[in-house]
């Protein structure tokens, strides 16, 4: 089973002596080239479904299963080389490291690895290149408007060739035709590797890039029936 796929996936908080459910029985599948968007309100479930797909936060009950393994079989160890090298994640503030260059911020994810090699380089430049940061290989974040930042990100993720990209509102801190821009990257960048792809966005203007957009509600996830068109 190529993708990722949670089966009747919950997640229950404990608080004092109340549970408090967070995700209810969630089930989806995401393939291999497909890009996919979570939408719902605040406090629905949507960073706890993002954690629980990215091997960072355990279910309470249910399966997730990645490219065939099913994550709670693994030790933490295995999980933590799962996360490495199958998941590429994108996040609202790009979360670039202060002090590396453009470059660097895709090296030192292959440096997690084991050491870099020259085709390493050769690779890190040419998905650098790909965002349309080919002169900027050498800049700091600071440096970097947000835009560029994101596409740092974008190139990051895909850097250690994961199965599947999770990205958690990427266009935030972007401005209208910066998003359009950001969102049209991650999908040709991901269609054309066919990776398995869940974005999840308070901005509905961003559904169009989607080929299936699903709901969160209080923790329930249902495919929305305003789904939008592919491109
Ligand atoms: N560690 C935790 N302990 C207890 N409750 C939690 C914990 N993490 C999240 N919750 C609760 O679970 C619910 C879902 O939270 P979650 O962060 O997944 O929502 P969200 O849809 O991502 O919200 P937002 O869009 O505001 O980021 C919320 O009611 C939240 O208060």
């Amino acid at each position: 089973m190529k993708g990722i796929h949670f089966e009747n996936v919950s997640k229950h908080y404990k608080e004092g002596d109340r549970t408090f459910t967070a995700l209810s029985n969630v089930s989806i599948s995401v393939k291999p080239g497909e890009f996919v968007a979570v939408i719902g309100p605040s406090g629905s479930g949507k960073s706890t479904f993002l954690s629980i797909a990215g091997a960072l936060l355990q279910p309470s009950e249910g399966n997730v299963i990645i490219n065939g393994t099913q994550l709670s079989d693994l030790k933490p160890k295995e999980l933590s080389k799962l996360r490495l090298e199958q998941i590429g994640f994108i996040l609202q503030t790009s979360n670039l490291v202060p002090y590396l260059t453009v470059l660097d911020q895709l090296l030192v994810v292959k440096k997690m690895k084991g050491s870099i090699t020259n085709e390493d380089k050769q690779l890190a430049k040419e998905l650098l290149e790909e965002v349309g940061l080919g002169e900027k290989l050498k800049k700091y974040p600071d440096q970097l408007s947000g835009g560029e930042r994101q596409r740092t990100a974008i190139a990051r993720a895909l850097i250690n060739d994961p199965n599947i990209i999770l990205a958690d509102e990427p266009t935030a801190s972007l401005d209208t035709q910066r998003a359009f821009e950001i969102v049209e990257l991650m999908k040709s960048g991901l269609k054309s590797r066919n990776k398995a792809a869940i974005m999840v966005t308070h901005d509905e203007r961003l559904l169009k890039y989607c080929d299936k957009v699903y709901k969160m509600v209080d923790g329930n996830l249902t495919l929305s029936e305003e789904q939008s068109a592919v491109q």
